[in-house]
């Protein structure tokens, strides 16, 4: 047998670089009384940067060193909302470094409350907020002249404890689940949307969006957690004509109803197991019936950021 030997070409496909979790806590003092923003940044740069793969070049490699203490030093400017403040930060890559053509660049808020004191909120002390334990998150893409938004929360906790069921599913030698017309209904909600414009008031836009998410998970009954996650992304379409597409992943977090029978006692739906796993997962998508192809904007941003 002949062993031929054969150079084989390998080439650079799509790359990125930066840096990740550099987790900047911006405090604003006016006086004594103080306000927090607490965002943790990723960086990834997107350009010319083949001879540093190649070569071994680094005449074109802005460290991602010098990106997280770039994300640092324009804190210093105000954070104001994170869509706005990675905006700022992209485009000064872009508009500093020739070579860069755009990039990824992402955020998780979690918010602080004050602490309330007599009634009152204290000027420097604070809780973890959230009122529905979730995080806030922002992706902003640059691609050369195009700027994207990504707004979104991760891990919105919401529970209704009737105006839910499940029945009509198909039945095969494989179904154990009794159908019901009053069950629980919990998830956490991680919600992802796409704005077609820049120019958003971010901060007033995201706490209507989740005021939206949470009334409308309220006032339905529900036939499915699909059906519900239909309706409230439809919900914010409706109400946001700045958002055209809403990408939603939602646990189902069981709720079975407790067998209390072997101890003699009814349970009409008032003790549950909440069973952590497995969890049924509802993934879905909804926009705009005349949207185009937005599969160019949505791909390298990670479903958690
Ligand atoms: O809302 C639900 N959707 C399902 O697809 C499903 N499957 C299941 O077992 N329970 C439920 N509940």
């Amino acid at each position: 047998m002949t062993n031929v030997q054969s150079e084989t070409t390998v080439v650079l496909g799509d790359n990125q670089y930066g840096k990740a979790e550099n987790h900047v806590v911006r405090v604003t003092k006016d006086g004594d009384r103080h306000s927090i923003e607490d965002l943790t940044v990723v960086s990834q740069l997107h350009g010319d940067f083949a001879s540093a793969y190649y070569d071994g070049n680094n005449e074109h490699v802005v460290a991602t060193d010098t990106q997280k203490n770039t994300v640092f030093a324009f804190a210093k400017d105000g954070i104001g909302s994170p869509e706005e403040f990675l905006l700022r930060l992209g485009q000064h890559f872009v508009d500093d470094f020739d070579w860069v053509s755009g990039g990824r660049w992402g955020a998780r808020q979690v918010t602080w409350e004050r602490i309330a004191v007599d009634g009152e909120g204290h000027d420097h002390s604070f809780f973890r907020g959230g009122s529905g334990g979730e995080t806030r998150t922002a992706v902003v893409k640059i691609d050369g002249e195009h700027h994207h938004v990504i707004a979104g929360l991760q891990d919105l906790s919401v529970l209704k404890t009737t105006e839910s069921g499940f029945v009509g599913y198909p039945t095969d030698q494989y179904t154990t689940l009794p159908e019901t017309t009053d069950r629980i209904l919990a998830t956490s909600v991680t919600a992802r949307w796409l704005y077609n414009t820049t120019d958003v008031d971010f901060n007033a836009t995201f706490a209507s969006v989740k005021r939206v998410l949470l009334e409308t998970f309220t006032n339905h009954y529900s036939r499915a957690l699909q059906e519900t996650q239909y309706l409230m992304g439809k919900a914010v379409i409706e109400a946001h004509p700045e958002i055209d597409e809403i990408k939603f992943s939602m646990p189902n977090l069981h709720h079975f109803v407790a067998d209390l029978s072997p101890y003699g006692l009814e349970n009409p739906n008032e003790v549950f197991w909440a069973a952590h796993s497995p969890y049924g997962l509802i993934e879905g998508t909804l926009r705009r019936e005349d949207l185009g192809d937005t599969d160019a904007i949505w791909k390298g941003v990670p479903a958690f950021v």
